[in-house]
């Protein structure tokens, strides 16, 4: 059974139309006018326990809205949505024991309050074991640095700090469901690779079910294989990141350090898009000619020093995706 499911999911906001003028102000104390914004409009999807999902798309596309039903802080227009056998908005305290929220751009512990007050608050509300906290605090003290900063108020931490505690803290009760939003936003390029790392641990260790939005396409590629695509409160795509790159992502870089710069080596297949001094950038589908054939081609008038072969990052075929409005999308990517 999935751990996560939501069905024809929709969210609606109704905002009020303002009217300008003091007629205007006055007509709406009497009626308001609304207008409905569509934010989720028919979603469905299900998770399985352990997997890690990128949930993603453009600003507004929805992704937020649809993670505050899965918490339990909006209630569903319509549909319906399943957390670890619960509805959420019904028994947002019971759904609260399940999940783990962290937020990359505020943090959820007790600014004034030393970063291990923060710990042993969320430890009473949870009603974590004393057992248990230990063990945890034990782990996450050792795997996190926690130690460097326990007794540092939290508005004195570094990002990096922040982050790491805030995630331990989303920990401490043993949730089987972790949302992720924006988790290395900011960080630098260790500390966000120690954060992923982590998170991939925990997700492996602990069979930690994780659905991670973020606008970082490399904590996608490098966390998930998985991906549920959504763009104006609709799902576009659901499935696995290496299909979608293997669809949209077949054009490579041929790198070439060349001997001597004669001439631009002549080509068929490939273009040359970049050049500087002997080193020369060419731009090739892979269906149609295939790097060898290339470096074939170009031994022939030129000696190759050095050279490399660049796969597309999924952040430029998701940006083509979303520039070409998923028209091209073959059908059985399309959801
Ligand atoms: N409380 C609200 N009242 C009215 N409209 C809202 C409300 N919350 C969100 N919206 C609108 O619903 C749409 C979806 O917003 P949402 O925050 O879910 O997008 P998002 O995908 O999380 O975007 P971002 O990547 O920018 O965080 C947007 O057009 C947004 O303006």
């Amino acid at each position: 059974m999935p751990i996560i499911e939501v069905e024809n999911l929709r969210k609606d906001f109704m905002i009020a139309k303002r009217e300008t003028g003091m007629m205007g102000a006055l007509r709406s104390l009497v009626k308001r006018e609304y207008t409905k914004k569509e934010a989720v409009k028919d979603i469905s999807f299900s998770i399985e326990k352990g997997e890690i999902i990128g949930y993603i798309g453009p600003n507004g596309a929805g992704k937020s809205t649809t993670i505050k039903m899965l918490t339990g802080i909006l209630v569903p227009s319509d549909g319906k949505v399943l957390v670890n056998g619960i509805v959420p908005y019904e028994n947002r305290q019971k759904n609260a024991k399940n999940i783990g929220v962290v937020f990359g751009q505020r943090t959820q512990l007790w600014w004034d309050l030393p970063t291990i007050e923060s710990f042993e608050l969320l430890k009473e509300i949870y009603q974590v074991s004393n057992e248990r906290y230990k063990k945890n605090m034990d782990t996450f003290t050792e795997v996190l640095g926690l130690n460097e900063f326990l007794n540092t108020p939290v508005r004195q931490l570094s990002l990096g700090q922040r982050m790491r505690a805030d995630i331990a803290a989303s920990l401490l009760h043993d949730p089987p469901i972790l949302f992720l939003d924006e988790p290395t936003i900011g960080l630098d390029v260790v500390a966000k690779e120690k954060m992923r790392t982590f998170i991939k641990e925990i997700n492996q260790d602990r069979q930690i079910t994780v659905i991670l939005t973020t606008h970082d396409m490399e904590d996608i590629e490098k966390l998930c294989e998985r991906m549920v695509l959504i763009d104006h409160g609709t799902k576009m795509y659901d499935g696995e990141i290496a299909l979608v790159k293997e669809r949209f992502g077949k054009t490579r870089t041929l790198i070439v350090d060349l001997e001597e710069s004669k001439q631009r080596p002549p080509l068929t297949g490939g273009e040359i898009f970049k050049e500087e001094g002997s080193r020369f950038w060419i731009k090739f589908n892979r269906d149609e000619v295939s790097a060898s054939d290339l470096i074939a081609q170009i031994t022939k008038t030129h000696n190759i020093k050095d050279l490399t072969v660049e796969e597309p990052e999924i952040e430029s075929i998701i940006s083509k995706i979303y520039q070409e409005g998923f028209q091209d999308l073959p059908d059985t990517v399309k959801v």
